[in-house]
């Protein structure tokens, strides 16, 4: 695909095919503009995080009513998206939805994959700290993410950094977050893209502990089912 091409420096190659790291994708003034510009009265309180979803939530038969993106969300990722060749072969041609979480020191995500709702390319923007994502093996009979295995590896998302996933990392693995205040252990054989990150320096001066703040994380994806405004089937889809 497009993206491999284009990224293929920044690939973690321990991940099966399609993981890709790029430290300091935006610098510290894009950070701190996004930072403002969400919007504080969108973020919906789940037990163990916050989100926000743009332009709107999934229809329960994961629709989305189409409508353009905020323009903080567009400018400057989505253009740099386009000149890096990511959704290129996705059915839109770029994202047009983008879930923003925010986890507080002590929350997480439980492991899971991302759904069928969504075209398999899943490009991750970190703000603010830095936290490991744990990459859990897909087992071919399980349906149902199980949480009684250790990660087969973790990715370390530092801010202001891109992660993008698609292909067989996608398809066959699943992705959480720990519920942990400090990761600890982070070496270069515990840690898969080390040698792709930004500042490896600070985590050996901290003897490879990190301590997490607030962290961040703008995920944008492309929905395949859009229905146009003014449409009647939102909730019901045809055929
Ligand atoms: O915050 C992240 O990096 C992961 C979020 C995630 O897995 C999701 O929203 O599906
Ligand atoms: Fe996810």
């Amino acid at each position: 695909m497009a993206a491999n091409n284009m990224l293929g420096a920044h690939q973690i190659s321990d991940i099966p095919d399609g993981m890709f790291y790029i430290p300091n994708f935006i610098d510290h003034q894009q950070e701190a503009d996004l930072l403002s510009a969400l919007p504080s009265n969108r973020w919906i309180q789940l037990q163990h995080r916050r989100l926000q979803t743009h332009p709107s939530s999934l229809s329960k038969t994961n629709i989305l009513l189409e409508a353009p993106l905020p323009s903080w969300l567009v400018n400057p990722i989505i253009t740099r998206f386009m000149t890096l060749g990511l959704f290129s072969d996705s059915p839109h041609q770029g994202p047009n939805h983008v879930l923003i979480n925010e986890y507080e020191p002590n929350q997480g995500i439980m492991p899971h994959e991302d759904g069928a709702a969504y075209y398999p390319i899943v490009a991750t923007v970190s703000l603010s700290s830095t936290l490991c994502l744990d990459i859990y093996e897909k087992k071919r009979d399980e349906d149902q993410p199980r949480t009684d295995v250790s990660p087969k590896w973790r990715v370390l998302q530092e801010p202001r950094s891109l992660l993008v996933t698609c292909g067989t990392a996608y398809t066959d693995t699943l992705h959480g977050i720990s519920e942990i205040e400090v990761d600890e252990d982070l070496r270069p054989d515990t840690v898969a893209n080390w040698t792709l990150l930004g500042d490896k320096n600070i985590l050996v001066d901290n003897g490879g502990r990190n301590v997490r703040t607030t962290r961040i994380s703008l995920t944008y994806r492309d929905v395949i089912k859009v229905s146009k405004a003014g449409s009647k089937i939102l909730g019901r889809p045809r055929g």
